[in-house]
């Protein structure tokens, strides 16, 4: 069990009482450097659909780790109650729904700041007993109105001249510079680092494969990036490090990715991205925008983050 983490760290650079970590690099010059970066005016979005099912025996329709619950999305009301004779209200047909997600498993998802930690200290050194059945009362989701700032598309299968890379890929510190390089960008304090593995498109060519392991991003590549001071990273995959064929991961909790970035940096995370469009359009700095759902006490949300290009 460990109270502090291993250096390096963010642990007290913006207060004892800091709760949104990275987000403190959001400074306006940081945002009005990612608008500068719109050159065409176009937007993406770079989220899955959230496709619901209802039923235990229905197929599976949306990349998902195995054993996640799918997406639960069922009408509350609908054409089919006014068919069964109920009065429309002032003459307006309402359709209205309601949906269940578990979003760290199962859909385009953002990780608080809370979602996870080793020893009794949440990042900053926030206790973490309080994180109870009832929500995070430190680190939630809430915590963190939205991010705004240039997104930088490192597109790694590509770089290696793939479509969709191999399970046991992994996306070292020398990847990330030699891409920086070929793109003649520098990664710098705010950016959101946006990374390509093709494995999303994986689950839609058979979903075993996708469960058999994924490609991701190795221990030295996040102490590269979290070096940088970047705000968040992004990925395709379901965990932006790697997995192996157990559906685990292979770092001790030193060099665990989710450590190094949420628990150590308050860096936010951002998984199970759809990247197609953005890979075809293929630039190598835009206007990142993504905001989580107020969910109070949550440790993650759902999210539609846009990709203007
Ligand atoms: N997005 C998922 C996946 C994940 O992070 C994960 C899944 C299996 C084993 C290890 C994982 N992350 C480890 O750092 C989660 O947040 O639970």
């Amino acid at each position: 069990m460990s109270d502090t983490p291993p250096e390096p760290h963010n642990w007290g650079r913006w207060g004892d009482d800091d709760q949104i970590g990275a987000a403190n690099l959001l400074t306006p010059d940081v945002v009005k450097a990612g608008a500068g970066a719109v050159a065409r005016g176009r937007v993406l979005s770079l989220s899955l659909p959230i496709k619901g099912s209802t039923s235990s025996n229905a197929p599976c329709t949306v990349p998902h780790l195995r054993g996640r619950p799918l997406p639960q999305h069922f009408m509350s009301i609908d054409g089919g109650d006014y068919l069964a004779g109920a009065k429309p209200p002032a003459g307006l047909s309402i359709a209205d729904d309601a949906l269940i997600v578990s979003p760290h498993g199962t859909t385009t998802h953002m990780d608080a700041l809370c979602h996870m930690w080793n020893g009794s200290r949440l990042y900053n050194g926030h206790d973490s007993a309080r994180i109870r059945s009832y929500g995070a009362l430190r680190c939630g989701i809430e915590q963190l109105p939205g991010i705004a700032t240039r997104g930088v598309f490192l597109d790694v299968a590509r770089h290696r001249g793939r479509d969709i890379l191999d399970p046991a890929d992994r996306i070292t510190a020398a990847d990330l510079e030699a891409m920086c390089a070929a793109a003649g960008v520098t990664i710098g304090a705010g950016d959101a680092v946006v990374l390509r593995t093709g494995w999303t498109k994986q689950f839609y060519r058979s979903a075993d494969t996708y469960w058999g392991g994924e490609p991701g991003l190795a221990t030295d590549g996040a102490l590269w990036l979290a070096e940088r001071d970047v705000v968040a990273v992004a990925a395709d995959n379901s965990a932006i490090c790697g997995l192996n064929a157990q559906g685990g991961a292979d770092e001790d909790l030193d060099g665990d990715i989710h450590m190094i970035f949420l628990w150590r940096h308050g860096i936010y995370l951002m998984e199970m991205l759809w990247l197609e469009e953005l890979a075809e359009a293929a630039p190598a700095t835009f206007q990142f925008v993504v905001a989580p759902l107020k969910i109070v006490g949550g440790t993650g949300s759902p999210i539609n983050p846009l990709a203007i290009l």
